[in-house]
């Protein structure tokens, strides 16, 4: 396993709880995508991943190693962590400069910082912008440096905090043609969204987290079939999440709660998906 998570629990200094008994183990080069509401504790359990924050209980293991007993630089040639917001990342003048400084600080010789950087740039589709200065380009160009500085690190886990926010179509396709490349190089990518037709189309493993806890874990196609009144991971029932309804219903794709209300027995989460069926059940429809 390339990451293991034992009964986290975290609550932040002013005493707000963010995590509560939160366990699941991750292997090398699975795709894995957080999702739950607003508050649910997705940021937090992506920051004890790359030791921004350390567990009040429980344990954080990546690559068989402690994340408390390893510092953020040691948890760095492990873990590359992606911000939400590309301006907690980017300090240098120019966008080379801002990916070079990863793997400058990682010991990484002239060659390999320049094989690395290339490839970084020319997968977040940033080759031509080398020499801007981040500041002077767009928010989702912004967070296409952020990645770019991240992949150029090599870390055989990548953690990604809203990878989709402010991207155009053709950066939404790169973005899914590169989480291709990298699950074809093995690399495990953990991915907090709230994106749903991405989080279908890009990942196999789904894990929804709802007020601190674990409550959905398995594959995307188990997610787009379960009954949305399921249980909580763990067979406990919560309370309190009783009493607010079923959110998870909520975070399947539009598509998924289309098809379930027409009576669709089959998870459709995919324009061309739910066209297939919608042939298969109504041969007036033309294929196109
Ligand atoms: N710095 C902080 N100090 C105190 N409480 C915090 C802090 N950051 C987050 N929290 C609280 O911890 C809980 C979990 O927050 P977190 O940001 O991890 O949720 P999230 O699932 O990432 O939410 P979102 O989808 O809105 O990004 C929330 O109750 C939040 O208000």
């Amino acid at each position: 396993m390339i990451l293991s998570i034992d009964s986290l629990t975290y609550a932040y200094a002013n005493g707000t709880p963010a995590l509560n008994g939160v366990t699941f183990q991750v292997a090398a080069g699975e795709r894995v995508a957080v999702v739950g509401s607003n508050g649910a504790g997705k940021s937090t359990l992506a920051r004890h991943l790359v030791g921004i924050e350390r567990p009040t209980s429980g344990t954080v293991e990546v690559e068989g190693r402690r994340t408390d007993e390893l510092s953020i630089a040691e948890l760095a040639r492990s873990v590359g962590f992606v911000f939400q917001n590309p301006h907690d990342q980017l300090h240098a003048r120019t966008v080379a400069k801002a990916v070079e400084f990863g793997p400058r600080n990682l010991g990484f010789t002239a060659e390999q910082r320049a094989r690395a950087c290339e490839w970084a740039l020319r997968v977040t589709g940033l080759t031509h912008h080398a020499q801007d200065h981040p500041h002077h380009l767009s928010f989702g160009q912004r967070k296409r440096v952020a990645l770019a500085s991240v992949l150029a690190m090599d870390t055989p886990l990548v953690v990604l905090d809203e990878p989709t926010t402010g991207q155009d179509h053709r950066s939404l396709a790169l973005l899914g043609s590169l989480l291709g490349e990298l699950a074809e190089e093995g690399r495990t990518v953990i991915a907090v969204t709230h994106d749903m037709e991405f989080c279908v189309q890009h990942f196999e493993r789904v894990i929804v987290l709802e007020r601190g806890r674990v409550r959905w874990d398995g594959t995307v196609e188990q997610w787009l079939a379960a009954d949305a009144t399921a249980l909580p991971a763990d067979g406990s029932r919560d309370d309190a999440a009783e009493r607010s309804g079923p959110p998870t219903d909520l975070e399947r794709p539009q598509l998924t709660r289309l098809a379930r209300e027409l009576g669709w027995s089959a998870p459709v989460a995919t324009v061309d998906a739910f066209l297939s069926e919608l042939r298969e059940r109504t041969p007036s429809v033309p294929a196109n």
